[in-house]
């Protein structure tokens, strides 16, 4: 018997001292290839810092502790927070074929896409796949074909601009980033899923209301404790997350997400022969094959055009990635008008003077040629970018600038960080839309504006983004001022995650011209 307890002593022993081995030599991989990184904390690496404060001022705290390149650990898994724009365009633009890859998606949303069949779509779609599907989506994107999705956006600026009546008549002020979120998620339904609703004025679907409940289920603390727990347990959080994906409301929204959207297309697809075709993504992703690729003559017809499910996929990552970020966009700078008085008077001057010299122009034309709009919008992005950090993953070992990265580094880019730089910007707190001006941009390093990322991987939504935020713009000033009243924040307190949001809201009034 003491034989047997003996044996069974001596194997946990060494099971304890195999793991503190392999703890040891993990949590060495930064120090060997000469990368600094904060203290380790057996078992969690890094991870209790980041639970306990935003990633934002985790970099900020490392960077500035660290220099521009420093390494942490979630779990073991090692990621790099770059801050060095020379590296930046390397992996970003330079060598972005060694990071292809954008961040891993998390396992319970695979699982989810898995139970409901949908396709993958592109945020997080890999390697060469994601170079087909992107090659085939970014037609769609075209200023040409925005342009016919116009009238679909107006029309939600419409029942905004009807909203905001109602609200200057009640002379309250109002919490904006709702407002917009609404408008956002409305006009996103109508491109991306031809369904059209009026969120605005409470009149919703059982889309809309699944569309809304994805985005509060939504958490980055669930995040940060899934790459803990994959790097011990990767198989045990398969099962874990494919329960989760059966129980948890997020598996729910999506389901009814998913099953509305193939039922759009089928009837679509039914319909086609009737000639009668709406202008939207869906439609324009239904139609859509890859151009010929004289480098890849062996490329197929199937492997040139989108199955449904990789369709529903698609418009799904539209919705996840351009709803909140462009009521962001608005909201803040709505907020940054209301604070700078002066800069929005300049601003309405220029949309007058526009529609002066140009009587009867379409809501189109006048939001694509104000150049003080566009550089009110940048600046805004500049100080308050939707996404605070993107992300990539390395998929070859290799050394940039002397620093050597290894296959499976995932890499955090720091955009709030660099956009909030003395280095490269002249008191970066300022608001001041005239650094986007031809002479303000004179000489800038472009890596130190990264709002829509950069390279290959950058945003495929940027341009319906401004579209949608310049023509509800245009159309608000034109008839309100955004002011600040007693209730508005001034400075902003923000919650950051994977977006940054104002954490009371932005409270600000809607004053008639
Ligand atoms: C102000 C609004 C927006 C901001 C600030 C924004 C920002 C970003 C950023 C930072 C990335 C990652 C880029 C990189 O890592 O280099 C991204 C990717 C992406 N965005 Fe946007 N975005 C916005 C609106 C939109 C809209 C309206 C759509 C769709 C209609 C969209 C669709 C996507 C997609 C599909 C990707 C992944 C691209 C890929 O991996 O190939 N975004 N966006």
């Amino acid at each position: 018997m003491m034989g047997f307890l003996g044996i069974l002593l001596l194997l946990i022993t060494l099971l304890l001292i195999y793991c503190c081995y392999r703890l040891y030599h993990a949590y060495g991989v930064l120090k060997r290839l000469g990368i600094p990184h904060p203290p380790v904390t057996p078992l969690m690496g890094n991870g209790i810092e980041l639970l306990k404060m935003s990633s934002t001022d985790f970099q900020e705290k490392w960077l500035a502790k660290c220099g521009k390149v420093f390494g942490y650990y979630l779990g073991t898994k090692v990621s790099i927070v770059v801050a060095d724009l020379d590296i930046l365009k390397e992996i970003m633009i330079k060598q972005s074929d060694k990071f292809v890859n954008s961040d891993a998606e998390p396992q319970i949303m695979i699982e989810i896409r898995r139970n409901n069949n949908m396709g993958s779509g592109l945020i997080f779609q890999k390697g060469e796949e994601w170079k087909r599907v992107r090659r085939i989506v970014t037609p769609t994107f075209s200023s040409k074909k925005l342009k016919l999705m116009m009238p679909l956006v107006e029309k939600g600026i419409n029942s905004l601009c009807s909203v905001l009546e109602d609200i200057n008549k009640k002379g309250q002020s109002v919490n904006i980033p709702k407002i917009y979120s609404q408008f956002t998620l409305e006009t996103m339904l109508a491109v991306a899923f031809g369904s059209e609703v009026n969120l605005l004025k409470g009149e919703g679907s059982a889309l809309s209301e699944a569309a809304a409940g994805f985005f509060t289920d939504l958490s980055e603390p669930l995040f940060i404790w899934e790459a803990i727990f994959d790097s011990y347990f990767p198989t045990l959080l398969k099962y874990l997350s494919a329960l989760g994906a059966r129980t948890l409301p997020l598996g729910k929204h999506m389901k009814v997400i998913n099953d509305t959207s193939l039922s759009i297309i089928k009837s679509r697809r039914e319909q086609s022969h009737n000639g009668d075709k709406r202008e939207d993504f869906l439609q324009l992703l239904m139609d859509a094959e890859a151009p010929d690729d004289p480098e890849n003559e062996s490329s197929i017809k199937a492997s040139r055009v989108l199955t449904d499910k990789q369709i529903v996929g698609l418009c799904f990552d539209f919705m996840l990635a351009g709803h909140d970020t462009t009521s962001s966009m608005l909201a803040f700078t709505s907020y940054l008008l209301a604070i700078n008085p002066h800069e929005q008077e300049q601003l309405c001057q220029a949309i007058d003077d526009y529609y002066q010299e140009n009587e009867g122009a379409s809501l189109y034309d006048a939001s694509q040629n104000i150049p003080y709009l566009d550089w009110v919008l940048h600046e805004a992005l500049r100080l308050y970018p939707p996404g605070p950090t993107t992300a990539r993953v390395c998929n070859e070992t290799c050394t940039i600038n002397g620093v050597t990265f290894l296959k499976g580094f995932r890499f955090d880019i720091p955009i709030l960080k660099i956009h909030m730089s003395p280095e490269y910007w002249d008191q970066p707190e300022v608001f001041n839309p005239k650094r986007f001006s031809p002479e303000g941009k004179e000489g800038r390093n472009p890596q130190a504006y990264i709002p829509f990322g950069s390279g290959p991987r950058s945003c495929i939504g940027m341009r319906f983004a401004l579209m949608e935020a310049k023509a509800c713009l245009v159309s608000i000033l034109r008839k309100y001022r955004f002011e600040r009243s007693p209730d508005t924040q001034v400075p902003l307190k923000m919650v950051v995650a994977a977006l940054q949001y104002p954490k009371d809201g932005i409270f600000i009034k809607i004053a008639k011209v």
